[in-house]
């Protein structure tokens, strides 16, 4: 469906939902799918949503990464000249490949653990072997899918304290032995709305116990664009679709907070 206005769209989003939201999340490639005008739309709208929603997260979902080089470039792109809080980066080439990312250590690098597609499962979840040395383990390499082996070896290019994952609500059970790997790391959870996932289960599996077992800060971000979005064209559609979502997820994590808080705080 093509948007007459892209910016008046985009800020008529903003407007309807920055008191229910903490982030934003651009994608690039909508943007420059429409060229140098996509382009001049994604930073008028980065600059209303920083007048307009200063304490929002902005986040881009640009999945970069290439060899060092190069990926020191996209991050200037990313963080020096978009000003992005946040990026999302395909961790596929290697830790050495997004050291350029993590060195901005005042900004989030969202490494792709465990995409929300149909597809991910093509390669993300084939069982790999890691080196038992790697593991910091005894004995034979431990089997595991690709997608887990990533979670757990992410948590060494974690120097700066500045790692996130992506993890599909279309794959809560992956989402749950992710967040056992990785406490204390926020985890990007898109896939609700449009692409089916589960948002329930997935509030359930990803929030984060590691503090106390109340799960002070529960260290996820849910994710949903066309849900919202694509709504229903008005300031009310927009606003309806970020305040189910946000209900949804504060009751999900209220009931869960409570149903071990009952258990003694056991997780
Ligand atoms: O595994 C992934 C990683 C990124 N995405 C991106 O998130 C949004 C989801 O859009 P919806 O309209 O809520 O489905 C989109 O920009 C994707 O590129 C993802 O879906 N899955």
């Amino acid at each position: 469906m093509p948007i007459a206005d892209v910016r008046a769209f985009n800020r008529a989003i903003v407007d309807a939902t920055k008191d229910l939201v903490c982030a934003y999340k651009p994608n690039i490639a909508f943007y420059e799918a429409l060229g140098l005008e996509g382009l001049a739309a994604l930073r008028d709208t980065t600059a209303y949503i920083r007048k307009t929603a200063p304490d929002a997260v902005l986040l881009a979902d640009a999945k970069r990464g290439d060899i060092d080089s190069t990926s020191v470039k996209y991050a200037e792109a990313m963080f020096d000249y978009w000003g992005f809080d946040a990026v999302t980066v395909n961790g596929y080439m290697g830790g050495e490949s997004l050291s350029p990312f993590f060195n901005y250590s005042d900004r989030g690098v969202f490494v792709v653990c465990r995409s929300s597609n149909p597809g991910a499962r093509e390669f993300q979840d084939i069982i790999v072997s890691p080196d038992a040395q790697e593991l910091g383990m005894d004995g034979s390499g431990q089997k595991m899918p690709l997608y887990e082996w990533m979670a757990v070896r992410s948590s060494k290019w974690n120097a700066n304290g500045n790692l996130g994952l992506v993890v599909g609500a279309t794959s809560p059970e992956q989402l749950r032995i992710v967040r056992e790997h990785c406490p204390g790391v926020p985890i990007l959870i898109p896939g609700v709305g449009a692409q089916g996932g589960e948002l329930e289960a997935s509030v359930k599996n990803g929030m984060d116990c590691s503090d106390d077992g109340m799960c002070k800060s529960p260290n996820i971000l849910i994710n949903s664009s066309r849900g919202i979005i694509y709504a229903d064209r008005s300031a009310d559609g927009f606003a309806d679709g970020a305040r189910m979502l946000q209900h949804d997820c504060v009751m999900t994590s209220t009931a869960c907070w409570r149903r071990r808080a009952r258990r003694g705080n056991a997780v």
